[in-house]
């Protein structure tokens, strides 16, 4: 992966786009630039009596559009600047989705692998206290992210409601069920990405059944994006982790290679596959579709020049970066950018922060159903747009839309 900041990439995504928008340069500015971040150190007891220091952060990127909403992730790679831009790119997802939010994102400097279960709790309601000043229903409402789950959003909530003394389950969202959580939010990021792709192929008169599909990740987007797609007729001829990558040249079955994974922790060694490949030889395969499902930055100007794949719908935030864009962009390739193709994660919490208000639940299939309505209904509007106004990509298109609307909710 090329060392390229996401930070800068996520300000060249809004400058390519004001191009297109009649923006000043001090408005401009300020469509890059966080309102406020938090920068914490947490000082935990772990099971053997020391004292371990972890850094953590919250970014408040803009809340003119809603109370800033954004997952929060475990990473040893996490810092300021990728915390800055994950929170950025939740400003356009949200606005691009048309949900009534801003955008945030928080982080903590961590590999849970090399934690217990108790240090993480007692981490997780650390950070928790720091952010109870800060968050709320209708201030800052987080969720999961990479390395995060329910049992971390369960965590926070807990943490948040006693220390506020209060009962509300709508200042995180991601928890769940008997939390307060919502029907279909584990799958939604998934979801979203497949419908996304289902959408796209019918923009190019291609058929999802028998298509061939690479999924770069298989954690919770990568994998429910995989079985989705399985589910609607596709055949995943790889999937990948980090620890490697497998191809069948058939088709996998998603549900037994998470599995597979859930007994021995990777994907890698799955006894059906016919071969192993290298994450670089799973994203320039030949196949319909690409799901890059795992960081940012998996795609480079390198990679994008092998890339074989008709359409990538990207699940992951920022996997692309805008020199691989543009080489993309140059070989036809149709990229359905994050803040569409991974916005079912945040759509259903925005369902799940609406059901909590209102203290009146949703079905699975209501919710399913409204997510799909969305992401339909924005991805055939991006369309709209890059076709009549002349736009370069479906990912400018996607800026315009959006940073239009945060210009608009912000005068
Ligand atoms: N969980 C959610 O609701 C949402 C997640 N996303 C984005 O989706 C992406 C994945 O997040 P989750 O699935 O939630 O995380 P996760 O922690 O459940 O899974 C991440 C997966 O990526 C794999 N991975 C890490 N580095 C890799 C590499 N170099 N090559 C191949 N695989 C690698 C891991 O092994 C794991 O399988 C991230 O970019 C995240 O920001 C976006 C929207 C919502
Ligand atoms: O569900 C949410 O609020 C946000 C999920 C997230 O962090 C993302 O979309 O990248």
């Amino acid at each position: 992966m090329t060392e390229v900041n996401p930070y800068s990439s996520l300000r060249t995504q809004i400058d390519e786009a004001a191009e297109y928008l009649d923006v000043t340069a001090g408005q401009l500015e300020r469509l890059k630039t966080p309102e406020r971040i938090l920068e914490t150190n947490l000082a935990v007891e772990m099971d053997d009596g020391s004292t371990e220091v972890f850094r953590a952060y919250r970014s408040q990127f803009n809340g003119d559009r809603g109370p800033y909403k954004g997952g929060i992730r475990y990473h040893p790679a996490v810092d300021r600047d990728e915390v800055k831009a994950l929170s950025g790119w939740m400003v356009y997802k949200t606005a691009v989705s048309d949900v009534p939010l801003g955008g945030g994102k928080g982080g903590i400097v961590v590999d849970p692998r090399d934690y217990s279960a108790a240090e993480l709790e007692r981490i997780t309601r650390a950070f928790a206290t720091e952010l109870t000043p800060l968050i709320g229903v209708d201030r800052d409402i987080p969720a999961p992210d990479v390395n995060t789950g329910q049992r971390e959003m369960n965590w926070i909530k807990d943490t948040y409601e006693r220390i506020e003394n209060t009962t509300e389950p709508g200042v995180i969202t991601g928890k769940d069920l008997s939390s307060g959580g919502s029907e279909g939010r584990v799958e939604a990021t998934g979801r979203s990405t497949v419908v996304a792709a289902r959408e796209a192929f019918d923009y190019l008169d291609k058929d999802v059944e028998h298509a061939t599909v690479a999924v770069q990740g298989y954690g919770n987007a990568g994998w429910i994006a995989a079985r989705l797609i399985y589910e609607m007729g596709a055949n995943v001829v790889a999937v990948s982790d980090s620890s490697g990558a497998i191809y069948g040249e058939d088709t996998l079955d998603p549900v037994d290679v998470k599995e597979y994974k859930r007994e021995t922790g990777s994907v890698v060694g799955y006894p059906d596959a016919d071969q192993e490949l290298t994450n670089e030889e799973l994203l320039t395969l030949d196949v319909d579709l690409l799901i890059p499902a795992a960081l940012e930055n998996a795609i480079d100007e390198s990679i994008a020049q092998n890339i074989a794949a008709d359409v990538i719908s990207e699940a992951a935030n920022g996997p692309i970066t805008p020199e691989a864009d543009d080489v993309l962009r140059e070989t036809d390739t149709l990229v359905i950018p994050d803040i569409l193709a991974n916005a079912g994660g945040v759509v259903v919490s925005y369902f799940e922060w609406v059901q909590n208000r209102q203290r009146f639940y949703w079905s699975k299939d209501r919710v399913n159903e409204e997510l799909d309505e969305k992401i339909v209904e924005q991805f055939w509007n991006l369309v709209d747009a890059y076709e009549n106004r002349d736009l370069p990509s479906l990912r400018t298109a996607a800026y315009v839309v959006a940073l239009q609307r945060v210009i608009d909710a912000g005068e």
